[in-house]
């Protein structure tokens, strides 16, 4: 069998930052093929020139075995990004066709168009309607979707960043499904991720990058396991001890009380102590992030009363929370964490830039060392802290948005799913970090899905269920069946 795409001693600097040195790297027809790395080693890099968005220094391509030239588009590689490219205003079939319509002389053939997409939704075997508005559907769903439109342009090999990071497990399954049905259709994919257990699930191959290299790569077979992939990704062996430390919890700090919000969340119950890392979960729809979002002075109107450090809050907007001393890391960075157009700089110091004035002028020296401390303890990868956000890999994107959240100097901070793409040893440090700010007495909020993230973390969990509270689990209790059980609405002996 005859690779589909090789790449060979590919190079690409950007400025003095030589991010691909001598990258090689094959995928065969009809394979999963997993391409692993830490933040910033390149891997996104590299597909960005597979998929022509960006040209290469050097080396060379071939594309089902014909030299190929990274600045030509090639309508049989497609690349699905973490942040999708949908239009939700519009129907499925029309997100499908969108740049390329059919025309049945001057008019659309909408008849045609989706009758096609109706066949491929067959051949994918989904739960999708052509007709259906974007809008309406999961994110598992508009990822399909996604595919959908790569597979309906004749895509040989689809390229997907971390297609699973913000979906739940349920999605995930769906979503595997479809790329396993690509498979037998002779598709070949690359999967960028940073869950080594889906890797293993999933994949055919792997290759593993390390500073711009290939450090291994090969077939996963049975005996392989993410200790060995993460290894290889870090260099080191990595820790496999809990993080969580044991240590006395202060006095109330949070308190909700009956906080209820029309169509999203109701009667909610819940109090936090000082110094507490409490975890958050459930399922798509539990209500968990706009109940949060709320508790943060971003999702008006509520009824029912949040007292904050013993006062009763009423909260309008983020800058009150702030007030109160309770910061927020949303969900999806891409759309809500970060100023696009704003630099490394500036979007770790915003909140809090009225603090580094001094006689009318901004102290640019002190934001420096305010932005270099979080550097380090939180090991982003960053050439110039003047350089736009966006010129930073999306796990060291993430980073930044942590650093914003906890140099303004909160009591309370939020954080909803904090490791999104980040790699495996920087989750470790995060949660690191994380413990040692709760044992100096800051309280946090981890909404995740994630059960290692609870487990390395929580004091204590509650569990959501379609916008209400249906379990707390101390500790002790926390497994993961259990969790999932009362996630799904289901109890637990007779406990709600
Ligand atoms: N357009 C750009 N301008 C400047 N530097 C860039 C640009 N794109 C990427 N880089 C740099 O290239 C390096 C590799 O980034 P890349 O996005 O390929 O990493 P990655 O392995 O995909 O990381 P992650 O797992 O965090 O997504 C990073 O140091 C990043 O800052």
């Amino acid at each position: 069998m005859n690779p589909v795409a090789e790449m060979k001693q590919i190079t690409k600097s950007f400025g003095q930052n030589h991010v691909l040195k001598n990258v090689d790297f094959t995928l065969m027809p009809g394979s999963i093929h997993a391409l692993l790395g830490e933040n910033g080693t390149g891997k996104t890099t590299l597909m960005n020139i597979l998929g022509s968005i960006i040209p290469k220094d050097s080396g060379s391509i071939k594309l089902f075995g014909e030299a190929y030239e990274s600045n030509e588009m090639n309508q049989q590689v497609a690349f699905i990004h973490q942040e999708l490219s949908l239009v939700n205003d519009l129907t499925v079939f029309e997100n499908v066709y969108l740049g390329r319509e059919l025309r049945k002389s001057f008019f659309l053939d909408k008849q045609k168009m989706i009758e096609e997409t109706q066949h491929y939704i067959e051949l994918l075997d989904v739960a999708l309607k052509p007709t259906q508005m974007v809008s309406s559907l999961n994110p598992a769903l508009k990822q399909i979707t996604e595919i959908l439109r790569a597979v309906m342009q004749e895509a040989r090999i689809i390229i997907m960043d971390e297609p699973t990071s913000s979906l739940t497990d349920v999605e995930i399954d769906h979503v595997f499904n479809v790329i396993r049905n690509l498979r037998e259709n002779g598709v070949s994919i690359i999967f960028i991720s940073h869950k080594l257990n889906e890797v293993l699930e999933i994949c055919d191959a792997y290759t593993i990058m390390r500073d711009g290299n290939v450090v291994a790569t090969g077939e996963v077979t049975p005996d392989l396991t993410e200790a060995m992939l993460s290894r290889h990704m870090v260099g080191r062996e990595l820790s496999t001890e809990v993080i969580y430390r044991e240590r006395p919890l202060g006095s109330t700090i949070l308190e909700l009380a009956n906080l209820s919000k029309e169509r999203e969340y109701k009667d909610i119950n819940m109090t936090l102590k000082k110094g507490e890392i409490l975890g958050v979960t459930g399922l798509l729809g539990d209500g968990r992030s706009e109940l949060f979002m709320t508790v943060a002075g971003a999702n008006m109107p509520y009824s029912g009363s949040m007292i904050v450090n013993q006062k009763t809050v009423k909260l309008h907007n983020t800058t009150q929370a702030m007030r109160s001393r309770i910061t927020y890391v949303p969900k999806n960075r891409k759309e809500n964490g970060i100023i696009t157009d704003l630099s490394i700089k500036e979007n770790m110091t915003l909140p809090i830039l009225k603090n580094f004035y001094r006689n009318g002028l901004l102290n640019n020296q002190a934001i420096l060392e305010h932005n270099q401390c979080y550097i380090q303890e939180l090991f982003i990868k960053i050439s110039d802290v003047n350089h736009l956000i966006t010129s930073l890999s999306g796990g060291n994107q993430q980073k930044v948005v942590l650093a914003r959240a906890l140099g303004t100097n909160p009591d309370i901070v939020i954080l909803d799913n904090p490791t999104q793409g980040v790699d495996v040893g920087a989750k470790l440090e995060i949660y690191t970090l994380i413990m040692k700010l709760a044992e100096e007495g800051i309280s946090f909020v981890i909404l995740s899905s994630e059960f290692p993230e609870m487990h390395n973390l929580c004091d204590r969990v509650y569990v959501m269920f379609q916008g209400q509270v249906r379990g707390e689990f101390t500790r002790e209790e926390l497994n993961e069946e259990d969790i999932m059980l009362v996630a799904t609405g289901g109890s637990i002996n007779g406990r709600d």
